[in-house]
């Protein structure tokens, strides 16, 4: 049942030295506190291997925080709530003096037994740490046991399934929270009230008038530490898989007969089982890899990714993915999804455009005046917030003549990068019991065999890589993806 007031719960975070946490985790626990989102009666157990103490931990969450926010009120309450316990992962005796410190918790705060794991660690570990705390009596508890697991959810298809058939011999579906941080943004969370509050966009969200939808997800940075993880993913994996398939669904989905999490997941698995297959040799006709290579910016060197920390340097990981989606069911036939993604582009910028197809008859053309198609924009970062792209008659013009205008609504008081904020909301829905944003295995188990089609068909063939300028907008090839439907990337970076 989801609750309205967040209970008392014992959080544990495996991986509690590591960046994730500190970057992200902390912040958001923080912010949850200070809002008076977390319940009075809380407790954290920061878990990993170095032989830290409470202190050390404590200080180390106290930086972490204050490096976001200067003005952290009561920090040194929020931190004394926190414990911390050095851990061997495959090791039983680790666990029971975990359990011991977490059962002296739950009395001393009286938490009821609730109590979440976050697996904040590297993926191979997560089946290994989920049966231990079965085995070593951790879920044994009164209140609610629910099992957070970062990405990447496995590796492909198979993988992903060996993971999951580990996992649910100890947490039922519903107790498991699989996180893709780009549903707790506020702007894909708004997808779905754009679309289902608003009486003018439903009646037009279908093939009849939508020409296409495009959503890129562009980054400035680089794989930076991370070379190591990035050389077994790829763009394909580490964000197609996952947040792009995601927004897809959203966009494309039947209105939910309730808002439950059931029932949203439930159309978004329709979508993503409605997604054409794309089947070895038609690789080349819907999908465009890239990878960067090195560039001068502004008089800095910018490595190529072949020369970055724990990167291969015949490397053939892609780190930019341009895809044609088709989704073969009655709303979408025909209507292209194009999606782009990659690291050490022009821009950050994750925004949807979806573009109207043209009035029947344009009573306003002159070749001198164009009309420019109607486009939805949805700003999902840094920016966040909707555009209308109009025509309207030109002021002091004839009445023929048209002009472009935008009607804009900005969001931008909800912070500027918002991923803290979205792990926030995660966390806090995870307290609360709520799902709805939080990956289900069926969505899970169709993107991956969507995904593993390609990733199959490029790891048989060898890349002419590298095949972008750091710092551009990405191969060439991704251009004439849409050149040869008739359509262009809209400018993501001057598309207000
Ligand atoms: N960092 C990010 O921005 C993002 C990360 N993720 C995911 O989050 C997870 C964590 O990533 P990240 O924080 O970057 O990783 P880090 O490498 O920074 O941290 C890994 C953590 O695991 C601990 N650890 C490693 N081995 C063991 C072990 N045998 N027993 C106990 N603890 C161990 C480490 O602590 P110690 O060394 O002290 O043992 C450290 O706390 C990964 O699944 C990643 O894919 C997902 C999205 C973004
Ligand atoms: O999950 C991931 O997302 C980030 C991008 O997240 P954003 O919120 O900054 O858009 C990406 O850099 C990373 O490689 C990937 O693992």
């Amino acid at each position: 049942m989801i609750q309205t007031e967040t209970p008392a719960s014992l959080i544990m975070i495996f991986g509690a030295t590591g960046d994730l946490a500190k970057r992200k985790l902390y912040p958001s626990l923080y912010h949850l506190y200070r809002k008076g989102k977390l319940a009075d009666h809380f407790a954290v157990i920061g878990v990993a291997r170095r032989p830290w103490t409470n202190d050390v931990l404590r200080e180390h969450v106290k930086d972490s925080v204050l490096t976001s926010i200067k003005d952290a009120e009561n920090i040194d309450d929020f931190i004394s709530h926190f414990y911390y316990q050095p851990h061997d992962v495959s090791d039983s005796n680790s666990y029971i003096e975990l359990k011991n410190l977490a059962d002296e918790l739950d009395n001393k705060y009286t938490l009821q037994g609730n109590r979440i794991f976050y697996l904040a660690m590297a993926p191979e570990f997560f089946g290994t740490i989920a049966e231990h705390l079965k085995m070593d009596g951790l879920t044994n508890t009164e209140g609610f046991n629910r099992l957070v697991i970062e990405k990447p959810f496995g590796h492909d298809l198979e993988s992903a399934i060996q993971l999951n058939n580990r996992i649910r011999n100890v947490f039922p579906e519903n107790e498991i929270y699989r996180i893709d941080h780009y549903l707790g943004k506020e702007m894909v969370q708004n997808i779905e009230v754009i679309r289902f509050a608003n009486a003018i966009f439903e009646p037009l969200w279908n093939n009849r008038f939508i020409s296409n939808i495009q959503i890129t997800s562009s980054e400035v940075l680089g794989v930076e530490e991370r070379g190591g993880y990035y050389e077994t993913s790829g763009a394909l994996r580490d964000m197609v898989q996952n947040h792009m398939l995601q927004m897809v669904a959203l966009l494309a989905m039947e209105p939910p007969i309730k808002l439950t999490p059931k029932e949203i997941r439930s159309e978004k698995v329709k979508v993503l089982g409605a997604l054409r297959p794309v089947e070895n040799e038609e690789v080349p006709q819907y999908f465009v890899r890239g990878q960067y290579g090195p560039s001068n910016l502004n008089g800095q060197e910018i490595p190529g990714y072949r020369e970055e920390l724990n990167v291969n340097p015949d490397s053939n990981t892609d780190t930019y993915v341009a895809g044609k989606l088709m989704i073969d069911n009655f709303r979408w036939a025909g209507v292209p999804f194009y999606i782009r993604t990659g690291k050490r582009m022009q821009t950050k910028s994750t925004k949807i455009i979806i573009q109207f197809k043209d009035v029947p008859m344009n009573l306003y053309y002159k070749s001198d005046n164009q009309l420019a198609p109607n486009l939805l924009v949805i700003h999902i970062q840094p920016e966040e917030g909707i555009t209308l792209h109009l025509n309207a008659k030109q002021s002091s013009g004839h009445s023929t003549e048209t002009t472009p205008v935008k009607l804009d609504f900005s969001n931008n008081d909800i912070a500027g990068l918002n991923t803290p904020e979205a792990y926030e909301k995660l966390l806090h829905d995870c307290l609360r019991g709520d799902a709805t944003n939080f990956t289900h295995w069926d969505e899970v188990a169709l993107s991956w065999s969507f995904v593993d089609k390609i990733s199959n068909f490029w790891e048989n063939e060898k890349a002419a890589f590298p095949n972008y300028e750091a710092g551009s907008m990405g191969p060439k090839e991704a251009d004439q993806l849409l050149e040869k439907d008739g359509f262009f990337w809209w400018n993501v970076s001057n598309l207000e």
